[in-house]
């Protein structure tokens, strides 16, 4: 049985009147790659800046670590949302360019160094780093300026960098954006190896890769949740279906 390590209760953000985010209960479990998807505009984005903090909004999220309990989220800043163990990715990876990937992991990993001690290179890089770069699969590429890596490799040095500081709910917005076939397999397989202690949800717009490897799936419509469940669960639900065949009306009445 997965243990439950985030609750969001009845999230509403709501922008000047417009509910981008409309009373969405979300359940992340240990042990699973839970897919979020939906069309363009349906609040994936928005639901994923509230929990981190970066969106006010009402309702409650609930982070559960084990040996600490239950954590209310809400109105924490986001550094100290960041530091229960909830990290987060962004489509456009958020490195820095000119250091290499043992130094970025190195200064992820190392909150607690002061700023010259985290630039100056290390001759043994702490066991975590090693073996996390082994991990991410660019152990080859330690000394690589990270500006220069491929695109699909950011993205494998983002999720590492968020291991080596102990996130252990991990958000990704769009990782695979951009890779080619290869990638995204090997990405695949990364998040079900890292969600085997964590929880891991993927916010997603390609049907084959959520098919490929969500655990469970959670389809937001119109910033409301439209189903959650397992892959067949919602393709076969005729509410998603009409979303993605853009009929919205027969969305909406199922809905109603
Ligand atoms: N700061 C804001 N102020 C007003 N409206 C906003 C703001 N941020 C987002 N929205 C609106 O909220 C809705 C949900 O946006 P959001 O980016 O969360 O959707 P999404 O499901 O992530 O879409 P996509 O798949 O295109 O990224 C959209 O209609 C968007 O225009």
């Amino acid at each position: 049985m997965n243990t439950i390590a985030l609750t969001c209760t009845d999230i509403t953000v709501d922008f000047d009147g417009f509910k981008a985010v409309n009373g969405v209960d979300l359940e992340l479990a240990r042990g699973e790659v839970h897919f979020l998807i939906g069309p363009n505009g349906a609040g994936k984005t928005t639901l994923v800046d509230a929990i981190t903090g970066l969106t006010p909004y009402t309702g409650s999220v609930t982070k559960d670590t084990p040996g600490t309990g239950a954590v209310e989220l809400r109105g924490k800043k986001v550094h100290h949302i960041a530091r229960t163990g909830i990290g987060r990715t962004f489509q456009t990876a958020t490195v820095f360019d000119n250091l290499t990937v043992a130094q970025n992991l190195d200064i992820a990993a190392g909150a607690h160094r002061t700023p010259w001690t985290l630039l100056r290179r290390r001759r043994h890089l702490p066991e975590t780093v090693t073996a996390t770069m082994d991990r991410i699969g660019l152990t080859g590429h330690a000394d690589t300026p990270a500006g220069i890596l491929a695109h699909g490799q950011k993205q494998w040095l983002e999720i590492g960098m968020l291991l080596v500081g102990d996130a252990d709910v991990l958000l990704l917005d769009e990782p695979i954006a951009g890779m080619g076939h290869d990638e995204r397999e090997t990405t695949g397989r990364l998040l079900h190896d890292i969600a085997a202690d964590r929880a891991v949800a993927v916010v997603e717009h390609d049907m084959d890769f959520m098919r490929a490897f969500a655990s469970r799936v959670t389809v937001l419509h119109a910033g409301a949740v439209l189903a959650t469940g397992s892959v067949d669960d919602v393709s076969t639900d005729p509410r998603v279906q009409a979303v993605y065949l853009g009929t919205k009306e027969t969305a909406d009445a199922h809905t109603a």
